[in-house]
């Protein structure tokens, strides 16, 4: 029989409205798989990773989580791993690790929009969805997935798109749409490669995220230097553009050995150097990385997780050219 694995992380899925404070991540994955329709086909089995909100998180747990997720892909007796996580992050512990998951196995995410107490939790109904899903021998070698409210959806390029809606995930590539017990594929997403993290892991790894606006203060990607990050990421505007002094301040991290990685805060679209007076053309040239059209949050999934194996800049900008 077709096995699967269950690995709980929190999230709303596992949470439940509490008595003074808000809802709060508490269900073990017993409690979780006890609220789900069996499925006569499937073999299911739980294990709790960690029992917490997603914005909680910080990059030793996404790298937790991500390597969990790989072993068990890589055992021969699972056939398919769920991940159940809240869905504030979960754009960037999948995509994490999608980076690391190097087997064909399917790997697919999963959560809630509604607590597991509340009238209408949607749980349920997309932890069946996502097990059936990772059941399915057509998901093989599609890396890892995000099944919610009936879509499967890439992790590369998925972001969170509404707070409240039952499909808060918009971006990345729409691989299956629910069809009777399972979902019926219709694209392969685009996965450029897999990446190791050494074995310490995403500790000690710092990538800070600094947004451009009317009137933004430079200073911010020094100041996140000076506080020890790895590598900054900075979300320009449009095609990846900063005010005056960004540039300079770029060049003058490239001098300190901090690569700065340059996304957009727009929501889709990749990152080009095109305008000049200090817009992306210039950031470009004073030394930061492209990000492509890596959303700011995965390409600072990429960065951290390429500075933990690859710190020397021209290594670390080879290897994030090769995996964006
Ligand atoms: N819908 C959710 O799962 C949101 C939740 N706050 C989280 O852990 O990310």
């Amino acid at each position: 029989m077709t096995r699967v694995h269950v690995l709980a992380t929190g999230g709303t899925i596992a949470s439940r409205s509490g008595e003074g404070s808000g809802a709060t991540a508490g269900d073990a994955a017993e409690a979780i798989l006890a609220g789900m329709d069996a499925t006569a086909d499937v073999e299911i089995t739980g294990e709790d990773v960690m029992t917490v909100g997603s914005y909680r998180l910080g990059l030793p747990e996404l790298a937790t989580i991500a390597r969990t997720a790989r072993e068990r892909a890589a055992d021969p007796g699972i056939d398919g791993v769920v991940v159940t996580h809240g869905t504030d992050t979960m754009e960037e512990t999948a995509f994490l690790a999608d980076l690391l998951n190097g087997t064909d196995t399917p790997v697919v995410f999963t959560g809630a929009q509604r607590a597991a107490d509340h009238p209408d939790t949607d749980g349920p109904r997309n932890l069946r969805q996502a097990v059936l899903a990772a059941a399915q021998p057509d998901a093989r070698g599609l890396g890892v997935l995000i099944a919610f409210d009936g879509a499967l959806l890439s992790a590369r390029g998925t972001r969170k798109g509404h707070t409240m809606a039952s499909q808060p995930f918009t971006g990345g590539t729409l691989v299956g749409t629910t069809h009777g017990d399972g979902f019926h594929l219709h694209a392969r997403p685009h996965r450029p490669g897999t990446l190791d993290l050494p074995d310490s892991g995403l500790d000690g790894t710092r990538v800070d995220l600094v947004t451009a606006h009317p009137g933004a203060d430079p200073a911010a990607l020094t100041w996140a230097a000076d506080r020890g990050a790895d590598v900054v990421v900075l979300a320009g505007t449009g095609l990846g553009n900063a005010g005056p002094g960004h540039a300079e301040a770029v060049a003058e991290l490239a001098d300190r050995g901090v690569p700065v990685v340059l996304a957009t805060r727009t929501l889709a679209g990749p990152v080009l150097g095109v305008y000049g007076d200090g817009g992306g053309a210039d950031i470009l040239a004073a030394g930061a990385v492209p990000a492509g059209e890596l959303t700011p949050f995965q390409a600072r999934i990429l960065a951290a997780t390429v500075a933990a194996s690859h710190p020397d800049p021209p290594e670390f900008r080879a290897q994030f050219e090769r995996l964006r």
